[in-house]
């Protein structure tokens, strides 16, 4: 029997049908939460996710701001933004879109918003509070790959996870949630030697790499979870993602497609935190 496709489209419906729920209730209250996003440039790529978290926003009834920078914005000015940001009340939380050009350094940028309004989770201090196991907002992707692993109805207590990647946004901080939820867990990187070795015992397997085709049906355990984050264009140009979909789903369990798995949950958690966020406030 093929795997069962992990729709994260209809699962981001859930849990946006309970976010509007408390955004409602927080507007009620005269506290409309509000997120503001900042580009910075003409990315093709980041225009588009822009505008989706933009319009996902209105749908739940979160307030948005978004700010458009031509590339050649300074840092001093961008950084002048995001303290007006963080004073503002009716913002609670604020997302710099990366990547952002080279003359910006992304670290300086991201550790000048305030801890309270860091809905990305990609400060310094976010990844501390994730890697003690305090109260902090999750990285966005990492967090939603969670829920997809959860809707399954599978106990992650003692299974086996593998990691494929090592990024700040996604490889690092899913390995600490797999953790957080007792699985065991083996991170995988480009200098592993074998990947198979390691994926063929995965109970689930994350591909976070950037690389279609990374992940192949010789390589995975009969029954294993496949979340896939990759984002990359085929021959035909059509969005792919680090997994052999159709080669998998015949060996899996479950598996994620792309699009139409990560993508969504990862606009769903950034207005999640967003929501946490002015709960808090
Ligand atoms: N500060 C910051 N925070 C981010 O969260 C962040 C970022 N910078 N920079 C870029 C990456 C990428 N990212 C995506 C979010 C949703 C989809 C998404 O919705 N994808 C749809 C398809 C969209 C399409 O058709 O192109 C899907 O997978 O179904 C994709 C990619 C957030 N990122």
């Amino acid at each position: 029997m093929p795997a069962q496709s992990i729709d994260g489209i209809a699962l981001s419906q859930k849990l946006r049908a309970e976010i509007a729920s408390r955004a409602a209730a927080l507007t009620a209250k005269g506290k409309q939460p509000g997120l503001a996003v900042i580009l910075v440039g003409e990315d093709p790529a980041s225009q588009v996710y822009v505008r989706n978290k933009v319009k996902a926003c209105g749908d739940v009834g979160i307030h948005s701001v978004l700010e458009k920078y031509e590339a050649d914005l300074t840092e001093e000015a961008l950084l002048a933004r995001i303290a007006a940001l963080n004073a503002d009340p009716a913002i609670h939380g604020i997302l710099v879109q990366m990547p952002l050009p080279k003359h910006i350094n992304p670290h300086k940028v991201i550790e000048a918003i305030s801890t309270a309004k860091d809905v990305d989770g990609y400060s310094v201090l976010s990844a501390g509070e994730l890697m003690t196991g305090l109260d902090g907002f999750r990285p966005c992707t990492p967090y939603g790959c969670m829920k997809l692993i959860e809707s399954t109805g599978v106990d992650l207590r003692g299974k086996h996870a593998v990691v494929i990647g090592r990024s700040n946004t996604v490889g690092k901080p899913m390995a600490l949630l797999l953790l957080q939820a007792n699985a065991t867990v083996t991170i995988c990187h480009s200098a592993t030697p074998d990947l198979g070795l390691y994926t063929r015992q995965a109970d689930v397997v994350v591909a976070a790499v950037g690389r279609r085709n990374t992940l192949t049906a010789d390589m995975v355990k009969p029954d294993a979870i496949v979340i896939d984050v990759g984002m990359n264009r085929d021959d035909n140009g059509k969005l792919c993602g680090d997994v052999d979909f159709a080669a998998i789903r015949e060996v899996a369990a479950h598996i994620t497609p792309v699009p139409g798995g990560v993508g969504p949950m990862t606009i769903t958690m950034l207005l999640m935190n967003t929501i946490e966020s002015a709960e808090k406030a």
